[in-house]
């Protein structure tokens, strides 16, 4: 165990290593340390974020397969009946098989993004303590300089997560920038302009499968409320001297509903598509869309959750910003009747987002998180 912490058990009962109130985090005690920021603190030595010779990257970040299906929004939104079919079934498809699709016309100016990518640099960019002033203490909202330190998987990012409402981020930003300067406001306005727009994108890209699943478009989006877990993530990927041995992010599905996704134009994201790790290129004219545990659960197994993961390179450090979109965390969620037929009998059993979530963390985010959902576990 590396010296100054000790391990705890945090509120929702998640063993994490917590250090022994060193810093000045605004929650010392109850806060967990991170891969990342261990090994930038010289607590950690690379050779500990090795993988086991199976887990290690097979694909380069550079190495891209461009068969990913593209949706034209805007085709979806304002097309002729012929195009909206068309992109519609496109859509569905590709979430069931691939459980990701590009997406390009969406309608979010690319500047926005770019800025909240440029401030989050700028974030990552300060120095440790600055950072840990907002520490995530569960691995659910705020700093998390890499995995939890008692994670066997060690992971080479830091990440910021941010709750998308008002208060949230008028604290987090006040708590990183009490001068409260002419950055903090830029950071918070940028923010607010990302997320209203990628929050209006979300549930378009819900409701639209929703119906094509052929249900009512609002069945699953009618049930966002304040404890909706939107996330805005921003994650950032040091270089890294040995790439071949380390993994940015390992293989894990999400959590929420649906992910959308900028990457800046380095490379690094994969995902598994027929037992095959295959590269997602870069775009600045599309984002990434995938779906998430919980749609894939609502949705019967029809929608997929798929296993991606992040690679690091040796050149250049990486970037990505993440809109995730959730629906309530604490209501009981049941698959629709309608989805339940005699060929596709019920597979999964009723829970809630926030049960779902503590599963991921108290298992140190496996591969296959949504197994656990299945009435039968055994059953693939
Ligand atoms: O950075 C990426 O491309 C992927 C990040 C990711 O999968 C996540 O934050 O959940
Ligand atoms: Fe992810």
């Amino acid at each position: 165990m590396t010296a100054g912490a000790a391990l705890a058990s945090d509120s929702e009962g998640v063993t994490i290593l917590h250090e022994n109130g060193e810093g000045k985090a605004a929650n010392p005690g109850r806060s967990p340390m991170y891969s990342m920021q261990a090994f930038l603190e010289g607590k950690l030595k690379l050779e500990e974020f090795a993988r086991s010779e199976e887990e290690r990257p097979t694909v380069p970040h550079n190495v891209f397969d461009e068969t990913l299906p593209i949706i034209d929004i805007g085709a979806l939104k304002d097309g002729t009946p012929e195009e909206r079919a068309n992109n519609v079934a496109i859509m569905l498809e590709a979430a069931k098989s691939w459980g990701f699709f590009k997406i390009t016309n969406h309608g979010v100016p690319l500047e926005v993004v770019k800025q909240v990518e440029v401030n989050g640099k700028e974030f990552f960019a300060l120095p440790m303590e600055r950072k840990l002033l907002v520490r995530a203490p569960d691995f659910v909202f705020g700093y998390t300089g890499g995995s939890p330190l008692t994670w066997k998987s060690k992971w080479w990012l830091e990440g910021l997560m941010i709750k998308v409402t008002d208060d949230a981020l008028d604290e987090l930003v006040a708590q990183v920038y009490p001068d409260e300067g002419e950055f903090a406001a830029r950071f918070k306005k940028d923010l607010k302009s990302f997320f209203s727009p990628m929050h209006e994108l979300s549930r378009f890209i819900v409701e639209e499968l929703t119906q094509a699943l052929g249900l009512e478009r609002d069945s699953f989006t009618r049930l966002e409320s304040p404890n909706s877990n939107c996330t805005g993530r921003m994650n950032h990927y040091p270089v890294c001297t040995d790439p071949d041995v380390v993994l940015g992010i390992p293989p894990h599905a999400d959590t929420q509903m649906l992910g959308i996704l900028y990457q800046d134009d380095v490379g690094g994201l994969q995902v598994l598509k027929d037992d095959e790790w295959v590269g997602i290129k870069p775009d600045d004219s599309t984002f990434v869309v995938n779906i998430g545990d919980t749609f894939q659960a609502v949705s019967n197994g029809i929608l997929r959750s798929s296993p991606h993961r992040a690679v690091v390179n040796a050149k250049k450090d990486r970037y990505s910003t993440i809109y995730f979109y959730g629906i309530d965390n604490t209501i009981t969620l049941t698959v629709p009747t309608e989805l339940v037929t005699e060929d596709r009998p019920l597979k999964y059993r009723p829970f809630t987002v926030s049960e779902h979530r503590k599963y991921i963390v108290d298992n140190e985010a496996p591969l296959h998180s949504a197994r656990h959902l299945l009435i039968d576990p055994q059953a693939t």
